[in-house]
């Protein structure tokens, strides 16, 4: 046990200690008495005896007839539990778990009454096509396939749980197609799920006894398996009972052993120091190849005609946006939550109803009608969804592999990769043991490799500490300055947006509302979120002239006028803002009252956030104002201003005092909505 992770070792107390021995005893006691007691000189004579064999042979026929029905009937039930949304879920899960907990005879009484001759079923059976289950080996399968099915459920049903489509996803963004998503994400990744629950469902089939008497009897080869073989040697042989109960024992234990606890959630964890495959299998070629090779994001694609856009594309549906941009361009997608820019990058793959790239040309190629795998559309999803059966080096050869590169080939292009974005040195590990930094580079080297001419990333810094973001976003400039296509970047840092893009696409409830330089959007951006999103003031209202009559009736003046009159954002910077504790005198056309209501430090600065003044009556007598000035309230939701740390000292600015603010006209831009 490693003290270090679950606390420093202690003895234990007395009071915790003695049951817990008395526990381990209840359960090694009945053990030790089977392997005391058994005929070991005997053994191979006692279980070679014709019974014993016979009980056998029927018993693996029974338990593994068991174990298929159990798998043909319990992996597609389990996925409909775990994919399926549907009334009365909770209650079928009961019914699937009650074997579990009934008595096996109750549950062999139960048999009978279902499927046996007057049975509700078993008559329809016998009447209409002569088959009669009790005291058959159909039978003997029936109870065990009943008592068992649970085990073959909830094992599958937690392992497709733990399978987030995204890693499907993010495989056939890679150049996979279905079959090879199968074969090389979907089942390697549910496998140990799956393998787990059909050994203990078959270990359970193999030892089931109760159900078996009751609904079909004792026969010898024809119902009469192990279990049942013990109780009856019970009778008249207790030696050859106890060898044959050393049989199942063993049989029993090889299943949990080699399980090693995977059922209760050990298949999750990572092993301490695993032997990872060099990279995923290839899966057969049921297809007549082996490959997904793409005529779009593989090698060997024809350059594409001069003067091509590197992107254009129009969404349609859930979100509506045109977009272009040249070769080499980098677009950040930006907007509040729930905007949309998820479900964009995901209509530009082709995974989602929602939304979908009514014409999509990448490089001059239309790639509309093609499915996910062959539109050389890279994606880069928020948590990297790194495939976690297969290492950084497999993950990132992943894409080689599906476009027919040869696996050495493959290994060296995408060790390469993780080189230059200095992650090779981590090669062999599993996502699991790599840090959410370093899984994002890897996440960025697996779709550098795949050589889109359209990567989408979103938010690849958001679970990243400020040096790392740093880190991530120079490592980023870099590539993408070498990067011929084009990219789209989902961020919400301000910061990401400028230094990484050419371009900044706005959305809004579904809708591209500006498409700029991050320069042009920084100074006039068309709505209150951007402008503040770029860390900009501003203040909505109607414009006329150079005039804003804002909201709540203050005024604010900028330098140029609307070309029109209409709904208008008057946009200012922080540091544009003067902050005074009397109504300043002088020029200035823009000046309003407010109450400081936060203050925080920025560098050597403060920034105040400052709303409008109290509306309620207060005790404290009011500053008066000079004679004949305007009493302008700052609107909601006020304005940002940063001034010099001195000058916040010299004010004795602080939460709660009344203010002015002033802001030159030719300071103020007027943005017309
Ligand atoms: N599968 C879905 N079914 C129905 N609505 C969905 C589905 N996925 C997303 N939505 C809705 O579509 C809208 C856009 O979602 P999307 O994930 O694209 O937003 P986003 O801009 O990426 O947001 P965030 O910044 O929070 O990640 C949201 O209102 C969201 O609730």
């Amino acid at each position: 046990m490693n003290a270090g992770q679950n606390g420093p070792m202690r003895r234990a107390p007395l009071a915790l200690a003695v049951p817990g021995l008395l526990a381990v005893l209840l359960l090694a006691v009945p053990l030790l008495g089977v392997l005391v007691h058994t005929p070991w000189t005997h053994l191979p004579e006692e279980l070679g005896a014709p019974g014993v064999l016979t009980a056998l042979r029927l018993s693996l026929e029974v338990s593994l007839a068991a174990l298929a029905v159990a798998v043909v009937l319990g992996v597609p039930l389990a996925w409909l539990l775990a994919r399926v949304p549907f009334r009365g879920k909770a209650v079928l899960r009961s019914l699937v778990l009650l074997p579990m907990v009934l008595p096996p005879t109750v549950a062999g009484v139960a048999l009978l009454l279902g499927f046996g001759r007057e049975g509700l079923l078993g008559g329809v059976l016998d009447d209409w096509f002569g088959v009669t289950l009790p005291f058959s080996t159909a039978g003997a399968v029936l109870s065990s396939a009943f008592v068992a099915l649970p085990f073959m459920v909830i094992t599958t049903e937690g392992a497709l749980e733990g399978l987030h489509p995204r890693y499907e996803e993010a495989a056939a963004s890679l150049g996979a197609g279905p079959l090879r998503v199968f074969w090389t994400v979907t089942l390697p990744v549910l496998a140990p799920g799956l393998l787990a629950g059909a050994a203990l469902t078959w270990a359970r089939a193999l030892g089931e006894f109760g159900a078996t008497i009751t609904f079909a009897g004792n026969l010898q080869g024809v119902t009469q398996t192990l279990p049942l073989e013990v109780y009856l040697l019970l009778q008249d042989d207790a030696r050859g009972a106890t060898a044959v109960s050393l049989l199942l024992l063993v049989v029993a234990m090889a299943v949990l052993v080699g399980l090693r606890g995977r059922w209760i959630g050990g298949a999750a964890r990572r092993p301490a120091a695993p032997r990872p495959p060099e990279e995923e299998p290839d899966p057969p070629a049921a297809d007549g190849t082996s490959t997904d090779a793409d005529p779009v994001g593989g090698r060997g694609d024809k350059a594409p005609p001069a003067g091509a856009d590197a992107l254009a594309a129009s969404v349609v549906g859930a979100v509506e946006a045109e977009l272009t941009a040249a070769p080499g361009t980098t677009v950040a997608v930006v907007g509040p939550n729930g905007a949309g820019k998820t479900t964009l990058l995901r209509a530009l793959l082709g995974l989602t109803p929602r939304a979908r790239a009514e014409r999509l040309e990448l490089g001059g190629a239309d790639v509309t009608r093609r499915p996910p795998h062959r539109r050389g559309v890279a994606w880069v999803p928020q948590d990297g969804a790194l495939f976690p059966h297969l290492t950084a080096l497999g993950n990132t050869a992943y894409s080689l592999r599906a476009r027919g590169v040869p696996r050495a080939e493959a290994r060296r292009e995408a060790r390469a990769w993780l080189d230059r974005l200095d992650v090779g040195h981590l090669a062999e590990r599993r996502p699991g043991q790599l840090s959410g930094g370093q899984a994002g580079r890897v996440a960025l080297a697996r779709a550098l490799a795949a050589r889109p001419r359209l990567l989408l990333m979103d938010e690849p810094t958001a679970a990243l500490d400020q040096t790392s973001r740093a880190a991530v976003r120079r490592l980023l400039r870099t590539h993408l300055a070498g990067f011929d296509g084009a990219c789209l970047i989902v961020t919400h840092d301000p910061v990401e947006a400028v230094s990484l893009a050419g371009r900044v696409l706005v959305l809004e409830d579904g809708r591209a509302v500006q498409d700029g330089t991050p320069a042009d959007v920084a100074r006039h951006p068309r709505s209150p979120w951007v402008a503040r999103m770029m860390g900009r003031n501003a203040l909505a209202g109607e414009a006329e002239g150079d005039t804003v009559r804002l909201a709540g009736g203050a005024r604010a003046v900028g330098a140029s006028p609307v070309a029109e009159p209409g709904p208008a954002l008057a946009v200012f910077g922080p540091e544009a803002v003067s902050v005074h504790r009397e109504r300043p005198a002088g020029s200035q056309r823009n000046v309003w009252r407010g109450r400081v209501r936060e203050v925080t430090a920025l560098g050597g600065r403060i920034r105040l956030q400052v709303g409008p003044p109290d509306r309620r009556p207060t005790t404290a007598p009011r500053r008066q104002a000079s004679p004949g000035a305007t009493q302008e309230d700052l609107p909601e939701p006020g304005v940002v201003a940063e001034v010099t740390a001195a000058a916040a000292a010299e004010l004795g600015l602080a939460e709660g005092e009344s203010v002015w603010v002033a802001v030159k006209a030719t300071e103020l831009a007027l943005v017309r909505l």
